[in-house]
């Protein structure tokens, strides 16, 4: 029983502060088949959750699911307070809004320039032309592409293009980035740049995100490295600190195997999570 003295303790501060993205008792399945099954977790702002998991554990169906493209058999998802799986599509439309989407294909319109593509929410949304240009040149710098913004997707390498989709991504400054294995098809020293605007968006502009990546090394570069300001760079947090706001959630067989901070996933005693990292 709550007594007067208790109940005049004040509340922890982060009972104020609203996670950005919580899934409640989520399942879903497709053709019978659990992909899903019952996950629970949340995501804080200014927090990057990484998303790990075997190949067609539900990842990108997990993704989907934040983003309200599909909708769970059971429990609830909200998403800035907001419940999406009872959303009709207009709010939905409003909802995305503030997201920011990477896929692992970069999903660029092969028949519009750099510019045209990184601009195209602007023009959705009638921002004048003089103004969304200053805002790709931005957000092109960014991303350290802004010499291409002339140039079309086939002109690019996949780096580039990937690059191009974070600058897309970014410009309507979101609240909440998602991204589907953003170094998905790279090899390890483009993987690596990717990595760096990452945790380059990450320690800049704080933003919410979530993060599948299939490789560790990429998982593990985000959590130890930060970015400096000063020389533009990423760098070694150092001393094996690890970066406070970066968590993992592990899938595996529709499950939860993991989540939480880098130390106790590095320092698991779990017989199959010990075998996954290995
Ligand atoms: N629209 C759909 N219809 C039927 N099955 C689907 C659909 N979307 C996903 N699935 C199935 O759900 C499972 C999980 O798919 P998902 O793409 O989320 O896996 P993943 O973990 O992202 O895989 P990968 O690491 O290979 O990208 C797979 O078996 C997939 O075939």
């Amino acid at each position: 029983m709550s007594t007067a003295a208790s109940t005049n303790v004040s509340e922890p501060e982060q009972a104020q502060v609203e996670p950005v993205v919580v899934f409640r008792n989520v399942s879903i399945a497709f053709d019978m088949k659990p992909v899903l099954e019952d996950i629970s977790f949340s995501v804080d702002r200014g927090e990057t959750l990484i998303i790990l998991g075997p190949a067609g554990c539900g990842k990108s169906v997990l993704m989907k699911l934040a983003n309200g493209l599909i909708c769970p058999d059971s429990g609830t998802i909200e998403v800035f307070g907001e419940n999406v799986t009872k959303m009709r599509e207009i709010d939905l439309y409003k909802l995305r809004a503030r997201i920011g989407m990477v896929f692992q294909e970069s999903a660029l319109f092969d028949s519009l320039s750099v510019e045209e593509n990184v601009a195209y929410r602007l023009h959705e949304d009638k921002v004048p032309e003089e103004e969304a240009h200053i805002r790709v040149v931005e957000a092109l710098k960014f991303v350290g592409l802004e010499q291409a913004i002339d140039k079309f997707p086939s002109e690019l390498s996949g780096g580039m293009r990937r690059r191009v989709s974070i600058a897309r991504a970014i410009i309507t400054g979101p609240d909440l980035i998602l991204y589907d294995s953003p170094t998905g098809g790279l090899d390890p020293i483009t993987s690596t740049t990717i990595v760096e605007l990452v945790v380059k968006q990450r320690d800049v502009s704080h933003t919410t995100s979530l993060l599948i990546t299939h490789r560790l090394q990429d998982a593990f570069t985000l959590a130890m490295n930060r970015f400096n300001q000063k020389t533009g760079r990423m760098e070694l947090i150092g001393n094996g600190a690890i970066d406070p706001s970066t968590r993992f959630l592990v899938l595996n067989e529709g499950k939860i195997a993991f989540h939480g901070i880098t130390q106790e996933l590095v320092h698991t005693t779990d017989p199959w999570l010990k075998d996954y990292l290995a």
